[in-house]
């Protein structure tokens, strides 16, 4: 068939401004004006937005974001502050009493899932994360302050898993239990081995002034047990397993802080009315975990390498990415912003979160492209499909200028198809493991080889196991398809074929590129962009926030 309009190049431009060529009424052509035939040359000829502009940027104008889906950090809840020795002293009173005052409680450990984070990177920089200490008491029964609380936030679909755990205050009572066990009716007391006084001594704070005769003689109480503050009863069960899915409103508690000392007014007895002692403050928890962000973005863009993925992130947000004509480009993801609502008059489109907020923003992942064979981790292989796994909604970026586009698609699938299947085979693997141990309880046992064998069964992810294997499915994802580079010549028929083929999908009249049998079932859309020119793309912040609200 000759091109409907001899005049106009035959480039995808027509259908991204479809009312250029729009049919009249009696089913001929509208005649378009000679002058607006000329601008539209004129546009058609100035498409291409100048080298160096935020669209068609030099190579080396892009700024890496930072980006981490993983991070290990070591929180330290604050240890209490020391309890003081202190006497008061007024003109007329030559030996006050006792008025030291009680040592503040250390800083809590809390953390909290927020929207808006994208990435663990803050945290994979900071490896201790400690929470204030309490301050030691003060005379006249002055209290010490609180240490400062620290809050971690991370980004909703961060998963914390506990990897050691160091409480002094419960390895004391562990250790008191078992001493009791061992010599019933035993005090629980230190003894320092050395003197004759029965008391350890880094738990105890001794007035500047004693001397070695008066600690012989002083009768030391009964050292105080490892105490803990109320808080530490609503603090996250020991070990710590938290899979934050959703945003939360209130922080929760990871570690509470230490209790502090006690002043030595609470070691007054008949005996020993002006104490020269307090009682040093706790030492906080420190706990090691590891963080990992399972949820990525709200989409995630792919693509063959080269197909114009960064260019549309900066198209649909203020990303920098960098674009550079050659493959392998972005070499890990950047995360993107696109804000719908800016707070200025009415929003660009009413969009909510499940729980009824108003969504104002979602995220778009620009990850490095896919190649043949991805799944067996070449190119960027494994990794790459890790961020794909975790998006929740695709969208399969299609240079319309680079061959068979229905070809590139379903290649794409493939290897996504493949990487699930050998996920799940993997995960299959894992999750029958037989573990095979020997718990030598007698050297009988030991001599005799006895084993015992345990089947860890088959399980999915719960509160207490978030890790455990997801039976996910990457086709049961909404996903889209963006036909990039509209504004080259000839790519009109490779849109028309993209289009053919979606259609037939969506009509049942193909197989889903997947071949999988769980398919996400509704409607796929086409959208026809002009990343570089910014033309076209609203529509996918249209499409997309109506997959994410569905
Ligand atoms: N004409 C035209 N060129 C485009 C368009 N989008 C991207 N390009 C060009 O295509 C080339 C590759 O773009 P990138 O955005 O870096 O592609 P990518 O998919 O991120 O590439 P990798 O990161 O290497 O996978 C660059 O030279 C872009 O200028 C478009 O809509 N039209
Ligand atoms: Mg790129």
């Amino acid at each position: 068939m000759p091109p409907r309009f001899p005049s106009l190049p035959s480039t995808l431009t027509p259908f991204l401004h479809p009312f250029l060529l729009s049919s009249t009424k009696c089913g001929g052509y509208r005649t378009l004006s000679n002058t607006l035939i000329q601008r539209y040359e004129a546009l058609q000829e100035s498409s291409l937005p100048k080298e160096g502009s935020h669209l068609n940027p030099p190579p080396d104008d892009y700024s890496n974001t930072a980006f981490a889906d993983k991070a290990t950090i070591v929180v330290h809840s604050g240890p209490g502050g020391h309890g003081c020795v202190s006497f008061l002293k007024e003109k007329f009173i030559a030996a006050g009493p006792a008025n030291g005052g009680d040592g503040g409680t250390g800083g809590n450990i809390y953390i909290q899932a927020v929207r808006g984070l994208t990435s663990l990177h803050k945290l994979a920089r900071r490896t201790n994360i400690k929470a204030g200490r309490g301050r030691n008491g003060q005379g006249k029964t002055k209290g010490g302050e609180r240490g400062d609380d620290v809050v971690i936030q991370v980004p909703v679909g961060t998963v914390i898993r506990e990897l050691e755990r160091d409480d002094p205050v419960a390895m004391e009572e562990q250790m008191a239990k078992l001493d009791a066990g061992k010599g019933e009716g035993e005090s629980t007391e230190t003894v320092d081995g050395k003197g004759p006084w029965k008391w350890s001594r880094d738990k105890w704070l001794l007035y500047p002034a004693i001397t070695k005769e008066d600690i012989a003689s002083a009768e030391f109480p009964k050292l105080p047990k490892g105490r803990k503050s109320m808080l530490a009863m609503s603090q996250v069960k020991a070990p710590v397993s938290l899979d934050l899915s959703v945003p939360m409103e209130q922080p929760i508690l990871l570690a509470a802080g230490a209790v502090g000392g006690l002043g030595n007014p609470h070691f007054v007895t008949k005996t020993v009315p002006r104490p020269k002692f307090a009682t040093k403050g706790e030492l906080g928890i420190k706990i090691t975990l590891e963080l990992e962000l399972k949820l990525l973005a709200d989409v995630g863009l792919v693509g063959l390498p080269n197909a114009g993925k960064s260019t549309l992130l900066r198209a649909l947000s203020k990303s920098r990415a960098r674009v550079g004509n050659w493959a392998f480009t972005t070499l890990q993801p950047n995360i993107g912003t696109v804000v719908i609502d800016t707070h200025h008059g009415r929003p660009m489109l009413r969009s909510t979160y499940d729980d009824g907020e108003p969504r104002t923003c979602f995220t778009i992942a620009d990850i490095p492209g896919l190649v043949a064979d991805a799944h067996l981790d070449r190119g960027l292989g494994i990794s790459f499909l890790r961020h794909v796994e975790r998006a929740r909604v695709l969208a399969f970026v299609i240079d319309l200028s680079n061959g068979d586009v229905v070809a590139a698609l379903k290649a794409l699938w493939r290897e996504v198809g493949l990487y699930e299947a050998m996920k799940i085979q993997e995960e299959q693997d894992a999750a029958n493991t037989i573990v095979e141990w020997t718990p030598f309880e007698t050297v009988d046992d030991a001599l005799r080889g006895s084993s015992e064998t345990i089947v860890i069964p088959k399980r999915g992810p719960t509160w207490d196991n978030p890790l455990g294997p997801d039976m996910f499915s990457i086709a049961d994802k909404p996903w889209f398809v963006v036909a990039t580079k509209a504004d080259l010549p000839e790519t009109q028929e490779q849109f028309e074929a993209l289009r053919t083929y979606i259609q037939n999908v969506n009509n049942d009249m193909e197989a889903h590129p997947s071949e999988q049998k769980r398919v996400w079932r509704q409607r796929v859309e086409v959208i026809p962009v002009s990343a570089i020119n910014g033309h076209g793309v609203e529509k996918i912040t249209e499409v997309t926030v109506g997959l994410l609200d569905a």
